[in-house]
């Protein structure tokens, strides 16, 4: 296997310019310059500053995005259009509200071309499997907001994508909601890779805190992780890549993760190494945080 294939994704020296928001004729560059790589089955997170071009990078790896200059591989070849093995959860709800939480989570395998009984099979075992079995005939509004969360990680896991890239998924969540979805992220992205026809396993309950044997890198999924909370991205990765502020953001450090796994998200803060890491990349990442509350300020003036 080449060197570029053991790369889920590679985003290689990209820029992203616009036409700016803020001054009409000018162009503002978002991004500039910036490579990012994720193995098959590494977990990554990226945090920056607010607005620096968090979600314009993720939204590069979707192929939602062009961007001015740079290229994107997948699995060693350059993108052109949509990810297709990619699976991407946002921040706010993609849940359609006139669908139940089953049709939500079968919607995206009926457009694969999936038959409807093998889907409703399929999307009723991976409610389960995210806690929500017994839950598929509620509606988005009859759902916490924790379970709609649920919902959408099964409606990505499903169709058993390669890569997940995930956009501050958990933001809207409150702290105890937040952490326990945080482990059953975890969990379910230790678990072997069952195949989009294979029965999923295990079931996984809210209590269970995330603590499933690992499963080895094999199988596991290629992970692009956006968030604001370094944390959070340190409970959960391998490695925390940090952003400048903008404009033209680019990457300023990269953190190995070398805290075992299993991981549970609120155990590790107290690990003394988790502590020492947290303090490494704040230290990088303050100025920029700093800078970054600048511009927001500026603007709203
Ligand atoms: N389509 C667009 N047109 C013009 N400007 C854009 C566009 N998309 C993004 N931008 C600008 O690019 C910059 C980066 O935006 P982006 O949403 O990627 O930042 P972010 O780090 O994800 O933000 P946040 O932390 O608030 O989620 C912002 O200044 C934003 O206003």
């Amino acid at each position: 296997m080449s060197d570029d294939a053991d790369h889920a994704l590679e985003l290689l020296d990209i820029s992203c310019t616009f036409r700016s928001k803020d001054e009409r004729g000018q162009r503002y560059t978002a991004v500039a310059g910036t490579s990012l790589r994720v193995r098959a089955g590494e977990f990554v997170s990226v945090v920056g500053p607010t607005g620096c071009g968090k979600s314009t990078l993720l939204n590069v790896g979707a192929g939602l995005l062009e961007p001015s200059s740079g290229t994107v591989k997948v699995f060693g070849q350059p993108l052109t259009g949509v990810n297709a093995r990619a699976g991407y959860m946002f921040q706010t709800e993609a849940l359609m509200p006139w669908r139940s939480a089953l049709a939500n989570v079968m919607l995206g395998l009926q457009y694969r071309g999936m038959p409807d009984d093998a889907a409703r099979t399929l999307a009723e075992q991976w409610l389960a499997r995210v806690g929500l079995g017994g839950f598929g005939d509620r509606y988005p509004h009859e759902l916490s907001g924790g379970m709609r969360k649920r919902t959408a990680l099964a409606q990505v896991l499903a169709l058993d994508p390669d890569i997940i890239l995930m956009d501050e998924p958990f933001s809207a969540l409150d702290v105890q909601t937040r952490q326990l979805m945080e482990n059953e992220v975890l969990e379910l992205w230790a678990a072997p890779s069952t195949g989009r026809r294979a029965a999923p396993a295990p079931v996984l309950t809210p209590a269970a805190g995330g603590r499933a044997a690992p499963a080895g890198q094999q199988g596991r999924k290629a992970v692009l992780f956006i968030t604001h909370d370094l944390d959070e991205a340190i409970a959960m990765s391998d490695r925390v890549v940090v952003l400048s502020a903008g404009p033209a953001t680019h990457p300023i450090g990269e953190f190995v993760i070398d805290l075992a796994r299993p991981r549970d998200v609120a155990e590790v803060r107290t690990h003394p190494r988790f502590v020492e890491l947290h303090s490494q990349i704040w230290s990088v990442l303050r100025d920029e945080v700093l800078k970054g509350y600048a511009q927001q300020l500026k603007k709203a003036a």
